[in-house]
């Protein structure tokens, strides 16, 4: 889509206003910007901009580490917009009176991010439901904004200077890619049928997600049952709800392990804000903007790797990575094996970490991601993004399990993987 007419020409003027308030000189020249500058700006820049933060955050397998690291403070929660603005998207989406639809809608939003809010919510045939309404002009500046593109390219080719033209094209491509995909809500609708049949077809009672109501959906409204429960941040009040915490974990796992192979998507943003307890001890799992997809080729390499790991067989490891990742070199998988001894000891050793703290969690994470990684390009492997998102989840997973203090027998990991 062109950028056309006095929109864009507006939003033109913005970005500029916002990079020369920020001292942007850098643009010009060839020194990349420091990490804190460069997201502070995408933050002043709003949506676009916060996403190509967030995806630079959760891809330590492609950028530096000090932008990965600074780029997972990049504020996605902003202040709620006045509830007539997301009544003007809602009747505008949804064509015909809200009363025809809704009984009632609170007005006060139960969360605010870049792209969308949500409000809670009761159908006119009485079930309880929340709506996530996408912001006014979003979707028009993420389609739109083509000075978005041609300003990407250039903060990428600074700060990942290795990188060729085709491959960072190929970045920029996938950011756009995802972004619209996250701003189709009939997309995130699908996801979360997709997931639901997969429940459906391996019989499990135990999960949930929320149903969709289609008769109030559209691109740009996603009205879904409303889950009640706490997220899995609050290990206290897990514990209110479920008798047997471990088991909730353990099913959650599960769930999400299986999911890898006999799912058509897998949900690649399960951090513990997107888990829930519900009241009746289930697991919920919501959001499912951002997913995932295996190659047949990804998932087998990822099974022979599960094995291994359980076996302790760090050489037979160390083959799958060079299966998944793509190398240029031929790999040393003897030494790799040694590396990935030292670095699985290092994961079993911080056992003693007791907190679920997202944001703390986040950091753990991503220090380990950036040492995966960092220790597979000694090796001269670069990872696709997708086994970077498996990974990173494989190591959210495992953080429960020890603040959980869960000990997961060998067969365990094996049912998971099976
Ligand atoms: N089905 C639901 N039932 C109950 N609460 C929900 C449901 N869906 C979303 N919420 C609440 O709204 C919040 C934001 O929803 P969601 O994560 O889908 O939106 P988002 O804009 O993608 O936010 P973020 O990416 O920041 O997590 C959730 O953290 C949760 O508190």
């Amino acid at each position: 889509m062109l950028l056309s007419g006095i929109k864009g020409a507006w939003r033109i003027a913005q970005t500029t206003s916002v990079l020369a308030r920020n001292g942007f000189d850098w643009l010009r020249g060839d020194r990349p910007p420091t990490p804190k500058l460069l997201r502070e700006t995408f933050e002043d820049l709003g949506a676009t901009y916060i996403k190509l933060g967030q995806f630079i955050a959760s891809s330590p397998t492609l950028f530096p580490e000090e932008y990965v690291e600074e780029f997972q403070a990049c504020l996605d929660q902003t202040e709620p917009l006045p509830y007539s603005y997301i009544e003007s998207v809602l009747q505008k989406e949804l064509r015909q009176p809200l009363d025809q639809v809704f009984s009632e809608i609170n007005p006060k939003a139960l969360a605010s991010a870049s792209i969308a809010q949500v409000h809670a919510a009761r159908l006119v045939t009485g079930e309880d439901v929340v709506i996530k309404v996408q912001k006014p002009g979003v979707e028009h500046v993420i389609h739109t904004d083509l000075n978005f593109i041609h300003l990407a390219m250039k903060i990428l080719e600074m700060i990942t200077p290795h990188l060729e033209m085709a491959s960072l094209s190929e970045i920029v491509n996938e950011i756009q890619k995802s972004m619209i995909d996250e701003c189709d809500f009939l997309k995130e609708a699908q996801n979360i049928e997709a997931f639901q049949k997969f429940l459906d077809n391996t019989d499990n009672h135990l999960v949930v997600v929320p149903k969709v109501y289609h008769q109030a959906t559209s691109r740009r409204v996603l009205t879904m049952e409303r889950l009640y429960g706490v997220s899995m941040t609050d290990l206290d009040a897990i514990k209110r709800y479920s008798d047997n915490p471990e088991l909730t974990l353990r099913i959650a796992m599960n769930t999400w392990f299986a999911s890898l192979h006999q799912c058509e998507i897998f949900h690649a943003d399960v951090h513990a804000g997107n888990l829930m307890v519900l009241e009746d001890g289930r697991v919920g799992f919501i959001d499912f903007g951002i997913v995932g997809r295996l190659t047949p080729g990804t998932w087998d390499a990822m099974n022979d790797f599960g094995e291994a790991l359980i076996a302790g067989d760090y050489e037979t490891m160390a083959n799958a990575m060079v299966v998944v990742g793509i190398t240029k070199q031929k790999v040393d998988t003897v030494k790799l094996s040694y590396d990935l001894e030292k670095f699985i000891k290092r994961v079993d050793g911080m056992q003693s970490v007791s907190y679920l703290d997202i944001t703390e969690t986040e950091n753990d994470i991503n220090k380990l991601m950036t040492d995966f990684v960092r220790m597979a390009k000694r090796h001269g492997i670069q990872f696709p993004r997708q086994f970077g998102l498996l990974i990173k989840q494989l190591l959210y997973f495992d953080r429960y399990r020890h603040v959980m203090a869960i000990d997961l027998v060998a067969e365990d990991y094996m049912s998971f993987l099976n």
